[in-house]
């Protein structure tokens, strides 16, 4: 590590407990790790309850009180809500199909693309659904890797997003469930790269080349992302921003053609999320007259619940209602241009982490390192500061409790 210039004593000790540092295996040893972090989901409509389950316990995520006992009531309590959900998409989640594809032919590339980290190999390590991160790390054990590329799946970065998934894989690399000596680095984010932002302009271009070509610069683009918590965005979280920047890169690319919205979906529970929600704003733009418009799902890189269901089988049929022609622009799942574009930043990040270029970590996550706290500020002190008050334990409370009664969107809560 000593040639990696931008590190602190706090990077080198993360990097250091993360993984024992050593020197780089001989090239064709062992594989390069890519390990691809990302949420996951039930591939079956039975896996649905587990998957909730995992999901409801993570702090990182919903902080709650007393959260071992009340997670798995909320879970069970919302699992025939979402079952039917899942049934009602072909049988369960596209992500770990969408995730394994883009994984492989990733891989595939970068051996032509970085041959001096060669070979590369792919590990899908998801925080609520299989393979979780134990199973990818057992495995990379068994593969003997000794060098690892963590790489969210998530383009924007967001502490319960990315940062849970950093700090599960924290907690397995510490245990050494990976093996020993592993060097690890960290791809936490990369919402305005030129080649993501391409892949998602051609979806768009696709979208709108349904609508008749003299009507077709009136369309208006619906940027539409999950949306946060208030509280999350008001302790500084980064994820509204970087959306914002990704939708600000993609109207770049498209010279401007159209009007549009960045807007915010998938709202659980009766606390305040970010705003607004896409459906209200198909509703408004009904009221301005508009007649054509197209989704665009900007904060997730595969189909998956929000698309398949809430946008495909509820605000397009809301907006049809309403008398509009609603397309929705297509997940990039196994876009090639997509796919070039994860072997290129995993690319880069390998040439620029080799000749010293860049630390393990981004320089967002050094500034978060340096100043202490856990690897993916997942605001420990705010949120112990916050348990710790009866007022927000009550808040809490409230909270969990709309959780347990309420269904899947605000508007249906
Ligand atoms: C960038 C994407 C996502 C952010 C940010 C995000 C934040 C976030 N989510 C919840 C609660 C739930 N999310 C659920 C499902 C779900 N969430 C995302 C993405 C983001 N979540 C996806 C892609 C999915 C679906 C997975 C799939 O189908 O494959 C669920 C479960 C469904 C339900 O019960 O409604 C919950 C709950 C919170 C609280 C949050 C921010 C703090
Ligand atoms: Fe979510």
């Amino acid at each position: 590590m000593a040639h990696v210039p931008r590190t602190t004593a706090l990077t080198r000790s993360l990097t250091r407990s993360l993984a024992t540092l050593n020197n780089a295996p001989p090239a064709g040893k062992s594989p390069t790790a890519i390990v691809m972090l990302n949420m996951g989901g039930p591939s079956t409509v039975p896996e649905t309850h587990d998957f909730l389950k995992n999901l409801f316990m993570d702090g990182d995520l919903i902080p709650l009180p007393f959260q071992s006992v009340l997670a798995p009531l909320i879970a069970k309590r919302r699992t025939p809500q979402i079952e039917k959900q899942y049934e009602d998409i072909g049988g369960g989640s596209p992500i770990l199909h969408y995730t394994k594809l883009q994984g492989e032919r990733m891989a595939a590339l970068l051996d032509e693309l970085h041959p001096a980290t060669a070979p590369h190999k792919s590990y899908v390590a998801f925080r609520y659904a299989r393979p979780l991160t134990d199973e990818a790390a057992r495995q990379m054990k068994a593969d003997g890797v000794k060098r690892a590329v963590a790489f969210t799946q998530y383009p924007q970065y967001s502490c319960s997003t990315t940062g849970s998934s950093l700090n599960e894989l924290y907690r397995r690399g510490k245990a050494g469930e990976a093996g020993d000596g592993v060097e690890w680095s960290v791809i936490d984010r990369w919402g305005t790269h030129p080649g993501f932002i391409e892949a998602v302009a051609q979806n768009i271009e696709r979208a709108l080349a349904k609508f008749p070509a003299e009507r077709r610069s009136e369309t208006v683009l619906l940027f539409s992302a999950h949306s946060l918590p208030m509280s999350v965005v008001n302790r500084g979280d980064p994820y509204v921003l970087e959306v914002s920047a990704t939708v600000s890169a993609v109207m770049d690319r498209l010279g401007h053609s159209n009007p549009y919205r960045l807007v915010w979906q998938s709202q659980v529970g009766p606390s305040a999320w970010m705003g607004m929600q896409t459906s209200e704003a198909i509703k408004g733009l009904a009221r301005l007259g508009r007649k054509q418009v197209v989704l665009v799902p900007i904060a997730f890189t595969s189909d998956h619940i929000e698309t398949l269901y809430e946008l495909d089988l509820e605000y397009v049929k809301e907006g049809q209602e309403l008398g509009m022609e609603v397309q929705r622009a297509e997940s990039l799942n196994d876009s090639p241009v997509f796919i070039r574009a994860l072997a290129d930043l995993a690319a880069s990040h390998l040439k620029d982490y080799s000749s010293g270029k860049i630390g393990p970590t981004s320089i967002q996550l050094e500034d978060v390192v340096r100043e202490g706290r856990s690897l993916a500020i997942v605001a420990p002190d705010i949120v112990m500061g916050i348990l710790f008050s009866w007022c927000a334990v009550a808040h809490l409370y409230v909270h969990a409790r709309g959780l347990m009664l309420g269904s899947q969107h605000a508007k249906r809560d």
